[in-house]
C-alpha cells in the first residue's frame, strides 16, 4: 500500500508545476550525448511527450554535431572548429543540411510520433524562420556559419496552435538565399527569446556548471547573470560551456522566464527539473536573490 501512496505523492508534487506551465512554451535544446545513447534518447522523448500531454507547449531545437562530423569523416572531409564553431565551406554546408534536416530531424520526429503525438520537423529555412548574416570569428570568415538576425515565429506559432510539436534544425538563410550552418545553442536561445518562452533547457553532457570540472559535487545550482563574466574570467567556465552560458544569458535578456543547463545523460533529468521542488542542474536567474 505504502508503495502506491508514495507514487500518488510524486504525482501530487507535480500538480503545482502542471498548473503553472499549462499552455506555456518550453524550448528544449537537444544535442550532444543525450542524442547518441538510445536509452537516453528514449527518456528525453518520453519527457517531452509527457510535457505535451500535461498541457505544455514544447519546442525542440536540435543539434547533431557528432552526426555531422561522422558523415564528413565517412566522405573524407576533415572537421575543423574555431571557437567551438564548425568551419563550414560550401561542401560542408551541404552535408550539414543533409544530416541535420534529413537524418537527425526526421529521426526525432519519428521517435515522438511513436508515442502517437504529432510532430513536424522544419529548418530555419522553412517559413523564413531563421534569417542570418555571416558570423565572423575574431574578425575571421569561417564560411557559411550564420549569426541569427531575425526569428520569424509565424510558422512555429501555427504549428503550436495546431497541436504539433515543432522540431527545428539550426539552418538559416541570408538575404541572398544562401544556406548557413548555425550553432544549435544560439538557435535555441534566439528561438526561445522570440517565442517569449517560459523555460529554456539545454541538455548537455555534464551535471551543469561545475566550479571544479573534475569534481561532480561542485555543481553551481544557481547563477545570476551578473556573475557570468567573472566565472569566465576566472576560468571556471571554459571551452564549450562558454557559448552555452552566453546563450543562457541571452535567453534571460530576451525575456525567457527561466533557463537551465541539465545533464542530458541522466534519465528523465527534465522531469526532475520541472516537476520537483529540488530541481537539478544549473539554473540561471537575472538577479541574486
Ligand atoms: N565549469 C564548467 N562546468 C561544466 N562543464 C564545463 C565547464 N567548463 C567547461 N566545460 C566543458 O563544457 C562541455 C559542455 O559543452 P559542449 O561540449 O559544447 O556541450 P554540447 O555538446 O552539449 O553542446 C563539458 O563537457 C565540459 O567539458
Ligand atoms: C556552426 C556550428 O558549429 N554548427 C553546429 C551545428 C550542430 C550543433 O550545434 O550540434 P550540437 O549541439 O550537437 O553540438 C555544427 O556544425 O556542429
Amino acid at each position: 500500500m505504502e508503495k502506491y501512496i508514495n507514487k500518488a505523492k510524486v504525482l501530487i508534487e507535480a500538480l503545482p508545476y502542471i498548473k503553472e506551465f499549462n499552455g506555456k512554451k518550453v524550448v528544449i535544446k537537444y544535442g550532444g550525448s543525450a542524442m547518441v545513447d538510445d536509452a537516453i534518447k528514449a527518456s528525453v522523448i518520453e519527457d517531452i511527450v509527457l510535457m505535451k500531454l500535461v498541457g505544455f507547449q514544447p519546442v525542440i531545437v536540435h543539434g547533431g554535431g557528432k552526426e555531422i562530423s561522422d558523415m564528413l569523416t565517412a566522405i573524407g572531409i576533415e572537421s575543423r572548429f574555431q571557437n567551438g564553431l564548425r568551419v563550414t565551406d560550401a561542401a560542408t554546408v551541404d552535408v550539414v543540411e543533409m544530416v541535420l534536416a534529413g537524418k537527425v530531424n526526421k529521426s526525432i520526429v519519428q521517435l515522438i510520433q511513436n508515442h502517437d503525438i504529432n510532430a513536424v520537423g522544419i529548418t530555419g529555412k522553412d517559413g523564413k524562420t531563421l534569417k542570418v548574416k555571416k558570423k565572423l570569428v575574431d574578425g575571421e570568415d569561417i564560411g557559411f556559419v550564420g549569426e541569427i538576425t531575425k526569428v520569424n515565429t509565424k510558422l512555429i506559432d501555427s504549428l503550436l496552435e495546431n497541436d504539433f510539436i515543432p522540431v527545428i534544425a539550426p539552418i538559416g538563410t541570408d538575404e541572398a538565399g544562401n544556406t548557413y550552418n548555425i550553432n544549435a545553442d544560439y538557435a535555441a536561445s534566439a528561438i526561445a527569446g522570440a517565442l517569449e518562452a517560459e523555460k529554456l533547457i539545454f541538455l548537455t553532457d555534464v551535471e551543469g556548471v561545475l566550479r571544479d570540472i573534475d569534481d561532480k559535487s561542485s555543481l553551481i545550482s544557481k547563477i545570476a547573470m551578473e556573475e557570468v563574466d567573472t566565472l569566465i574570467q576566472e576560468g571556471v567556465i571554459s571551452g564549450g560551456m562558454i557559448p552555452k552560458v552566453e546563450c543562457c544569458v541571452e535567453g534571460l535578456i530576451h525575456g525567457v522566464r527561466s533557463v537551465h543547463i541539465l545533464d542530458g545523460r541522466v534519465l528523465h533529468s527534465m522531469l526532475l527539473e520541472i516537476f520537483t521542488k529540488k530541481g537539478v542542474g544549473t539554473m540561471f536567474c537575472k538577479y541574486f536573490d
